[in-house]
């Protein structure tokens, strides 16, 4: 530990109403942030309707940490999450052990509100995986060469397309977005606020048309009026300027099919006066990728970690999620931060549950829960992990087992990020 000689703060506690936005100071401190008023105000009411965890010093805030209280889809179902953000520390009181207390209360937390798993977008990745986090989903950055017509491979659903009124788009879309948790783990549920500002920053809250010159949300949906919607596109644009060509910045793309998929995308690529369709968060095995006739108009421009995920309470989890094969196999699982979730277990999964019992047989697989947490969703395949000597496998196959059992037919994908 390199932390000052300096005591650490033990103060925890909640943030009160009237402390809210000192909270908010300290956060634009850390995050060197200068939020206009409606900015501030979203982030008040995102902190306030969320867990709350301060770390006090003589009475004055000195750390801080939200949650927000979301539900995720699983495989085959869905959870409690915490969803930690806001997590900042004054410089005058870093690398004291602020941010581990926190995380020690947001622990407690998880226990008394029933939230097997905890969640998180990371400022830097060094910080997190020492409390067990570890990237749950990918996410790619893809951009579309539309200066030429988008060849694609198959043929577009050819129902009409229409924008709709984006203070209407909530209740027009929901149904169809609410379909995608069924099969795309790592999702949360929304409610309507979360549609209004969180996707359609409709009050501007988020900096949304101001983003890099880019105009107002523009939603569209192919379908007839009065139908749920085969799929739909949330985007904005910009005009052509002496900083480049017209483009499309494409926030979310939901599809019921990959003709709908296609009909969207073809659309998106066809918009006059823009020559690039810019989308900043893609699943690895978006369809698109696939659907592309020409594999340099549709590129990857960038792919990374996206949503890092905690099991807090491993037994609610693995018996909450669907297995796509059987597999009985006891792991000796390490966990430094929460010690009920530690020892020797046998997980018992079948296509209609599972069960994590305490044994004392010896372990087929030794692995710590940060690499469980890694492989939840069924993103990245354990044998990754097993190849990078981070997972123990005392009996051959072992691994190839539980690889088959945690499997999804779709990559765990979120855009809900900032
Ligand atoms: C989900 C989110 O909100 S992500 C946003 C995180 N916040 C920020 O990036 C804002 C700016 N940074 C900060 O506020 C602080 O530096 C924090 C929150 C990152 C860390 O808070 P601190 O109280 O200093 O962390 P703490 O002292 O508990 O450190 C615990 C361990 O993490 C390590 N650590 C902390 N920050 C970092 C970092 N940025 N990179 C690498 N290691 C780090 C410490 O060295 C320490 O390791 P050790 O136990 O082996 O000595």
């Amino acid at each position: 530990m390199t932390h000052d000689n300096t005591p650490a703060v033990p103060h925890l506690g909640d943030i009160p109403d009237e402390d809210l936005d000192q909270a908010l100071d300290l956060v634009y401190l850390a995050f060197h942030l200068t939020p206009a008023d409606k900015t501030h105000a979203y982030y008040r009411q995102l902190l306030r309707d969320g867990t709350r965890i301060g770390a006090r010093d003589g009475g004055r805030l000195a750390g801080v940490a939200g949650a927000h209280r979301l539900t995720l889809s699983v495989p085959g179902g869905q959870l409690p999450c915490a969803a930690l953000d806001f997590v900042s520390v004054a410089p005058t009181h870093r690398r004291r052990g602020v941010l581990t207390s926190m995380i020690g209360e947001l622990w407690r937390r998880c226990a008394a509100d029933g939230q097997p798993l905890a969640c998180l977008w990371a400022s830097e990745s060094a910080i997190y995986g020492r409390y067990g986090f570890a990237a749950a989903t990918e996410t790619c950055r893809v951009e579309i060469d539309s200066s030429r017509p988008l060849a694609l491979r198959i043929a577009p659903d050819r129902r009409p397309l229409r924008l709709l009124d984006p203070a209407e788009a909530p209740a027009l879309l929901a149904a169809r977005y609410d379909a995608s948790l069924a099969h795309r783990a790592g999702r949360f549920t929304r409610d309507e606020a979360w549609w209004r500002e969180h996707v359609l920053d409709l009050d501007g809250a988020r900096g949304g048309a101001d983003r890099g010159g880019l105009g107002p949300v523009r939603v569209v949906a192919l379908g007839a009026d009065g139908e749920t919607p085969g799929g739909y596109a949330v985007y904005r644009t910009r005009p052509a300027n002496d900083g480049g060509p017209g483009a499309v910045a494409v926030a979310e793309l939901e599809a019921e099919s990959a003709p709908a998929a296609a009909a969207l995308w073809s659309y998106l690529a066809a918009i006059d006066l823009t020559s690039t369709v810019r989308i900043g968060a893609r699943p690895a095995d978006d369809p698109l990728l696939y659907l592309a006739a020409d594999r340099d108009q549709v590129r990857v421009t960038g792919q990374g970690p996206c949503m890092w995920l905690r099991l807090v309470d491993v037994r609610a989890a693995l018996c909450a999620r669907s297995w796509a094969a059987p597999a009985a196999l006891v792991l000796d699982l390490r966990d430094g931060e929460l010690p009920a979730n530690a020892g020797r277990f046998r997980l018992t999964a079948t296509p209609a549950g599972a069960t994590w019992e305490p044994t004392a047989e010896d372990p087929d697989l030794s692995l710590d829960v940060r690499e469980l947490s890694a492989v939840y969703l069924g993103g990245t395949p354990l044998r990754r992990f097993a190849h990078a000597g981070l997972v123990t496998e005392h009996t051959p196959g072992a691994v190839r087992r539980l690889d088959a059992a945690l499997e999804t037919d779709w990559l765990p994908f979120t855009a809900d990020h900032d």
